[in-house]
């Protein structure tokens, strides 16, 4: 249960995501922040309890809006280290298609507490695998996300071009359009939340242009609309797929976006980074947001992502860690390191600040993924918030607070709370046998890659 009125009291530093001062902290009632305290500023009412953060910098929840959790169980694998995104995907397709649901419940769990111990507190998932015997795969997922404690938007991504037709995944992978459409459906009136504090949400997520036909795009759009939910998929991730949309469709990829009904403001895009200068103009004036994913676009050589263009343009911008087997961590503190560092050889050291980024990382993610009740600390926001302790090592001599969470590489919250609950305490995440879900995960690991 949430503690029913608590004083997150005199913090070292606290980053609103907002230009709202909150130098003496904010009081937390019933998982919602009740008020936001100038320095030397004392609650308006009595509190129930107060937490003493004069040792932590406080952050708005980090909020990751690209990943595919099942990837955990592929990190590292040695055939696929030196490879780039089509090479990669079609080694990897043939072992992530005898995923069974006992994997990808631990694949979840290990995602998702890698997840909440970086500090984040809600994640977008976009799983796209659904062999036999694992056509629930999104039901294991909502499973996991309860168990951890996290928000969630699970993405029922989906293939429906294989080899055969002309695509890229094998033809074991891909499942007919009305098995698609129909468990989209399905799993949006069990599982999706609307309104502030959503635990559980459902978006629709045909995979990339080269895995799905443009049938499938066309009406998972028009699913969306009926049900007002958000569309997610891969674009302009690297120069393979461009070539792939002009020899297949004849159009570059925001023209094929655009003739499939989703170029606006419920879809958001995980990496985009190939556009030319009018295409960002169309993906800021239609509201088009776009996940960047820095480590996985590094680790693949895919390029490098034109935020700020983007942002100027009107695009939304946040951050994701990406699957784990092109990442391949699950470290979201990590990533918007990552980003800052990424970013500044593309735009200069003076534009790219460690606040500009964690705004990426909170407000900015929150914002693709439609939800206005996130990724701020602000009066009636949710209670969702991130604690840094800078007592190891690695801070030893650093100043700035704020920028040293990045700088010096911060990679494990001290404490989380999520809708005033706390689910990370003293780096560790409550009720979770930790040694015994990596060792679980580990088995799973070595029996799937076979
Ligand atoms: N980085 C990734 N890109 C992708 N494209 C696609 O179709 N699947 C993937 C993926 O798993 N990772």
């Amino acid at each position: 249960m949430p503690a029913a009125r608590i004083w997150i009291k005199n913090p070292l530093a606290l980053f609103t995501a907002n230009d709202r001062d909150a130098a003496g902290g904010l009081v937390v009632e019933n998982g919602v922040i009740a008020e936001l305290l100038g320095a030397g500023q004392a609650p308006a009412r009595p509190v129930d309890s107060t937490f003493d953060a004069r040792e932590h910098v406080v952050l708005p929840g980090l909020v990751n809006t690209h990943h595919h959790f099942y990837q955990t169980l592929t990190r590292a694998w040695a055939p696929v280290v030196n490879q780039p995104l089509f090479p990669w995907l079609k080694t990897l397709y043939p072992v992530w298609a005898r995923l069974t649901p006992e994997q990808l419940a631990l694949a979840s769990r290990v995602a998702l507490a890698e997840l909440l111990l970086s500090g984040c507190t809600t994640a977008a998932d976009h799983h796209y695998l659904f062999p036999r015997g694992l056509e629930e795969a999104i039901d294991v997922q909502v499973e996991a996300v309860r168990e951890l404690g996290l928000r969630a938007l699970l993405c029922r991504g989906s293939m429906s071009l294989g080899e055969a037709d002309g695509g890229l995944p094998p033809q074991r992978t891909v499942q007919p359009a009305e098995a698609i459409l129909a468990d989209g459906e399905r799993l949006i009136r069990r599982y999706h939340e609307r309104g502030p504090g959503a635990r559980v949400q459902i978006a629709l997520a045909p995979c990339s242009p080269f895995s799905v036909t443009p049938e499938i795009m066309r009406a998972s759009a028009e699913l969306a609309e009926r049900h007002d939910v958000r569309l997610h998929t891969h674009l302009a991730e690297t120069l393979d797929e461009e070539a792939f949309c002009l020899q297949r469709f004849g159009l570059r990829t925001v023209d094929y976006l655009d003739s499939v009904g989703w170029l606006g403001p419920r879809t958001w895009l995980a990496h985009g980074i190939h556009f030319n200068a009018q295409e960002i103009a169309r993906l800021g004036a239609a509201g088009t947001g776009v996940c960047h994913c820095p480590v996985s676009n590094m680790r693949l050589a895919s390029g490098i992502c034109p935020t700020l263009e983007l942002e100027d343009a009107g695009a939304p911008l946040g951050l994701g860690v990406d699957g784990s087997a092109s990442n391949d961590a699950s470290n979201l503190i990590f990533e918007a390191r990552q980003a800052l560092y990424l970013q500044r050889l593309r735009y200069g050291a003076e534009r790219i600040t460690p606040q500009r980024v964690l705004g990426w990382a909170t407000r900015g993610s929150a914002r693709l993924l439609g939800r206005d009740d996130i990724g701020e600390l602000a009066v009636g926001r949710q209670a969702d918030l991130a604690l840094f302790k800078l007592d190891e090592l690695r801070f030893s001599g650093s100043h700035d607070p704020l920028a040293a969470l990045l700088l010096c590489g911060a990679e494990r919250a001290d404490r989380v709370m999520v809708g005033g609950r706390w689910r990370v305490i003293d780096g560790r995440i409550e009720d979770l046998d930790l040694a015994a879900l990596i060792a679980a995960h580990r088995r799973a690991a070595r029996q799937l890659v076979g």
